[in-house]
C-alpha cells in the first residue's frame, strides 16, 4: 500500500480538481459517503441513537457536514458542534453547511466552556475538526474539544486522521484525538501508519473516493509492508524444490562471548527456509558452535587457536563464499583491528550478494567509501539507529528526526539497500524507492532481534529474492513472528530465540491466505 504526506493528498485534490475535472464537491461528498458507510457497517442504523459531529472550519469540518446529512437520512440524531462561527466557513466546506438542518448546529459563545453533556448523551462522535490542514500545535477551544472527545468514553470516529495528529510524521501537535476507527481517503497519510499517529487511529480504512487512477499512481509516497503487500512478495516453493535450489547462505560470524549472535543468524537463516546454511566463526570458536546448531554446517576459519576472524582468514572465506548465494558478514564479530582489516577486504573482494550488521557495520563505518567498490554488486546493511549515525557521521537524535530521509540519503549515495530498523522500520533502495514495515511491537527490543533479521534476509537473498522485495519480506517476516508471540507471551520478556521458532509461523501466515491450511 502507498502513504503519502498530507501535503502530498492536497496536491492529488488539488490535481484532480484542476487536470480531471473532478468537482471538489463530488470529493467531499465521496469522502463523507465512505465514513457514513464505514459508520454503518461498524455501527450499524442509526435508529433514532445521537452521533455528536464535532467540526473545525475547513474542509475536515465539510465532511464532517457530509457525515452529520447522511446519518441522520439513515435514522441518526445527528447534531454539529461548531468550533469555528458559519462565516468563518468557506468553499466546498460551507455549501455542505448550507444543506445542513440549522437546528441540528451548535455553536458554543466565544468563551464559553463546550457543552460536555452532549458528548455524554451521544452514542457516536465523529472527529472532523482537523485533518491534512493542521499546521501547529493545537491550542484553546480545539485542545478543549479534543480533550471533551478523548474523556467521553464514546466511541469515536475520525475522519482522515486523528485530529491533532501530523499527517506528515505522525507526531502528537500537543494534544490529538485517540479514534477506535479512522476512515482516510483515497491513500492512508503517514501519520495513519507512524508512531505515535497510528496508536490513535483504531482501526484504518483506506477509502475510495473517486480519485483519478492515474493521480493515485503518480503520487509522490513510500510503500507500507503490511501482510497484504509481504503476501504478494512472496515466491510460492515449487513442488519440485531441494535443499540446493532453496539458497545456500555462508554467514561470517561470532567472538566470545557473542557466539549466541552467530547461532542465531545461521538458525534463522533455516527457519526462513534457506536450503544450506554454513556458519564461518573463528578456529576455536568451533566446537561451541557445532554443539550450538544442528543443521548448520561449520566452518572453522583462521589458525586453530583464533577465538576472533582474522585477516588471515581471507583466503579461506573467499574459496567458500564463491560457491555460495548470498554471504552474511558481522554478528558478534567484534571490532578487533585484525577483524575490522577482514571486513575491509570482503567487502572489496567478494562478489557474492552481502549482508552487512552489527559489528560488520561499525567496521564499515569506519570507512564507509569502501562501500563504493561493491557499486555493481549487492550490498545490504541492517543498521539500528545507533549504528546509522556512526555510518553516516550524524547523531542518533538527527537520525531519529527523519528516519526516510536519513535511510533514503545514506542508500543512494553509498548505492546500498537498507534496512534502519527500529518501530516502523524504513527500507531504502539505492533507486531512491522507500518502505515502511508495519509489523512488529515493543517486545523487539532485546538483544539479538538483529542477529535473527540478518539470517531472514541472507536466506531471502540467497533464495533469490530482489534485493529490495528480500528487505521488505525480511523486516516484515520477522516482526510478524514477534507480533505472533504477543498472545503467547506478551511484550515482556520474549527472547530472540523465541522470535527466530516463531519465523515458520510467520511465514506461514504469509503464505497462504485464510481460507488455505
Ligand atoms: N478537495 C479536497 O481538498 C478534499 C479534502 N478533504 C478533507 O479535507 C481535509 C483537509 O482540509 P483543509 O485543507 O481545509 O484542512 P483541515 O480541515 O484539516 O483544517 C484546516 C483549517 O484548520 C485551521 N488550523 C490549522 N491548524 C490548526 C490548529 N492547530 N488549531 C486550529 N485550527 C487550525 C486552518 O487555518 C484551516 O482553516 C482532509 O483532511 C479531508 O478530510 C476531503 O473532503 C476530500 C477532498
Ligand atoms: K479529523
Amino acid at each position: 500500500m502507498k502513504v503519502v504526506s498530507g501535503q502530498v493528498m492536497q496536491q492529488m485534490d488539488q490535481r484532480a480538481i484542476g487536470e480531471f475535472g473532478i468537482p471538489g464537491l463530488t470529493l467531499m461528498e465521496n469522502a463523507g459517503r465512505a465514513c457514513a458507510d464505514a459508520i454503518t457497517e461498524s455501527f450499524g442504523p442509526g435508529e433514532g441513537r445521537k452521533v455528536l459531529v464535532v467540526a473545525g472550519k475547513g474542509n475536515n469540518g465539510g465532511d464532517g457536514y457530509v457525515i452529520a446529512r447522511l446519518l441522520s437520512a439513515r435514522g441518526w440524531q445527528a447534531a454539529v458542534l461548531m468550533l469555528a462561527p458559519p462565516s468563518a466557513v468557506t468553499g466546498d466546506a460551507a455549501a455542505n453547511l448550507a444543506l445542513l438542518d440549522k437546528t441540528s448546529l451548535i455553536l458554543p459563545p466565544v468563551g464559553a466552556p463546550l457543552p460536555l453533556e452532549l458528548f455524554r448523551e451521544a452514542t457516536l462522535v465523529v472527529d472532523a475538526l482537523l485533518g491534512t490542514g493542521v499546521k501547529s500545535e493545537v491550542t484553546g477551544s480545539f485542545r478543549d474539544a479534543i480533550e471533551a472527545i478523548n474523556a467521553s468514553g464514546r466511541p469515536v470516529v475520525a475522519v482522515d486522521i486523528p485530529s491533532g495528529v501530523d499527517a506528515a510524521t505522525g507526531r502528537i501537535l500537543g494534544a490529538a484525538v485517540r479514534a477506535e476507527l479512522t476512515v482516510t481517503f483515497a491513500l492512508a497519510k503517514l501519520g495513519n501508519v507512524l508512531h505515535p499517529g497510528c496508536d490513535l487511529c483504531g482501526r484504518l480504512v483506506v477509502a475510495d473516493i473517486g480519485m483519478p487512477q492515474a493521480v493515485l499512481d503518480e503520487a509522490p509516497g513510500v510503500g507500507f509492508v503490511d501482510l497484504a503487500q509481504a503476501r504478494s512478495l512472496m515466491h510460492p516453493r515449487t513442488p519440485l524444490a531441494h535443499k540446493g535450489s532453496a539458497g545456500h547462505s555462508l554467514i561470517v560470524a561470532g567472538s566470545p562471548g557473542k557466539t549466541g549472535a552467530a547461532a542465531m543468524a545461521a538458525n534463522s537463516a533455516l527457519r526462513t527456509g534457506g536450503g544450506l546454511v554454513t556458519l564461518a566463526i573463528p578456529a576455536a570458536l568451533n566446537p561451541i558452535l557445532e554443539a550450538k546448531t544442528t543443521e548448520v554446517m561449520t566452518l572453522p576459519v583462521g589458525s586453530a587457536g583464533a577465538d576472533h576472524l582474522q585477516a588471515g582468514a581471507l583466503p579461506q572465506l573467499l574459496r567458500e563464499a564463491a560457491t555460495r548465494d548470498v554471504v552474511a558478514l558481522g554478528p558478534g564479530i567484534g571490532t578487533a583491528p585484525s577483524t575490522v582489516y577482514l571486513v575491509h577486504s570482503l567487502l572489496a573482494e567478494l562478489a557474492q550478494p552481502l549482508v552487512i550488521d552489527a559489528d560488520g557495520l561499525n567496521a564499515v563505518a569506519l570507512e564507509p567509501e569502501l562501500l563504493l567498490k561493491r557499486r555493481e554488486r549487492i550490498t545490504l546493511l541492517t543498521p539500528h539507529p545507533g549504528e546509522m549515525a556512526r555510518l553516516s557521521g550524524c547523531s542518533i537524535p538527527e537520525i531519529e528526526a527523519d528516519r526516510s530521509a536519513a535511510a533514503a540519503e545514506f542508500a543512494r549515495r553509498y548505492q546500498v539497500y537498507l534496512i534502519l530498523k527500529g518501530a516502523r522500520s524504513v527500507i531504502a533502495a539505492p533507486d531512491g524507492r522507500i518502505a515502511l514495515n508495519g509489523s512488529g511491537n515493543p517486545g523487539m527490543a532485546s538483544g539479538g532481534m538483529g542477529d535473527v533479521l540478518t539470517g531472514v534476509l541472507a536466506s531471502l537473498v540467497g533464495q533469490g529474492y530482489r534485493p529490495f522485495e528480500a528487505c521488505c519480506l525480511a523486516a516484515y517476516v520477522h516482526g510478524l513472528a514477534a507480533d505472533l508471540l504477543v498472545p503467547l507471551k506478551g511484550t515482556q520478556g520474549m527472547s530472540a530465540t523465541d522470535v527466530q521458532e516463531m519465523l515458520p509461523q510467520a511465514l506461514k501466515a504469509v503464505t497462504f491466505s485464510a481460507a488455505r491450511p
